[in-house]
């Protein structure tokens, strides 16, 4: 197990508000990921977030809580990943909540497990988009310099860009891929086949796989390889 967050190439993303088979999760956690992320943009409760995390732990593989609400906020994580949605048109989501919660546990948290990501989000008819408030109808300048401000302006550790249910744009990855160079870039989005976490995994640093485990999981294995090659 490595719980180095800036060497894993890829990691697969679980929905604590969707079912999934004892079977199904143990094929998952023993894909040879390199860690288990825990995360979904709605119906997500602190006893579905605890059940999930509680089964993963059965497995050695890191599992990291992606924080969307502060009600599902739970020790017991070996990381703590916290969105800032770049192009937010409401303030909330980009710093207010994350103040929110400081104010409240600011007292409490060991800040080394604490990692921010820069979230741009590229699919605007995807739930994060709505949840969020987003301005996703971007051109591919408006991605580019949310990657730059991510590295250059913000000094952000990740830049995270979120095609949430559909296949992204491999233009605008390949010059996503071409600004940043401290800053660990995230692809996550539609990847359904090892062909194509094999394409983002050329640009991208780290590839995120999420609804495909639900739909086969059989699938959603083969891009372990293809990503780490
Ligand atoms: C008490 C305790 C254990 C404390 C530990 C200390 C600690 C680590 C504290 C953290 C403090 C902190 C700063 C917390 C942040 C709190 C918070 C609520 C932040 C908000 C973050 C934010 C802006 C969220 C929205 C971003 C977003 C929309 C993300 C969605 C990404 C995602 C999961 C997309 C996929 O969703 P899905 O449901 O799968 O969608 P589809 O159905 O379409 O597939
Ligand atoms: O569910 P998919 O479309 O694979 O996207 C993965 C991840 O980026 C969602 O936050
Ligand atoms: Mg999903």
């Amino acid at each position: 197990m490595n719980f180095d967050y800036r060497v894993w190439k890829h990691v697969f993303k679980l929905d604590p508000n969707k079912e999934i088979s004892d079977a199904d999760l143990e094929a998952i956690c023993e894909s040879g990921t390199d860690a288990i992320f825990v995360g979904g943009s709605d119906g997500v409760t602190l006893n579905n977030t605890l059940d999930l995390m509680s089964r993963v732990r059965k497995y050695a593989v890191p599992c990291v809580l992606e924080v969307t609400t502060i009600e599902s906020l739970t020790p017991g994580f070996d990381l703590y990943y916290i969105p800032t949605v770049l192009n937010s048109k409401d303030a909330s989501f980009i710093v207010g909540l994350q103040h929110d919660a400081v104010k409240e546990y600011g007292d409490l948290m060991n800040w080394d497990e604490v990692v921010t990501e820069g979230y741009c989000i590229a699919n605007p008819d995807c739930k994060a988009a709505d949840y969020s408030n987003a301005n996703a109808s971007l051109s591919l300048e408006d991605v580019v310099a949310y990657a730059r401000m991510s590295e250059k302006m913000f000094r952000l550790p990740i830049f995270y860009l979120e095609y949430s249910g559909t296949y992204g744009d491999i233009e605008v990855v390949k010059e996503v891929r071409k600004v940043l160079d401290r800053t660990r870039f995230y692809y996550g989005g539609g990847i359904q086949s090892a062909g194509q976490a094999r394409e983002m995994a050329m640009f991208a640093d780290t590839v995120v796989v999420g609804n495909i485990i639900y739909d086969n999981v059989q699938a959603a294995i083969e891009t372990v390889k293809a990503a780490k090659g």
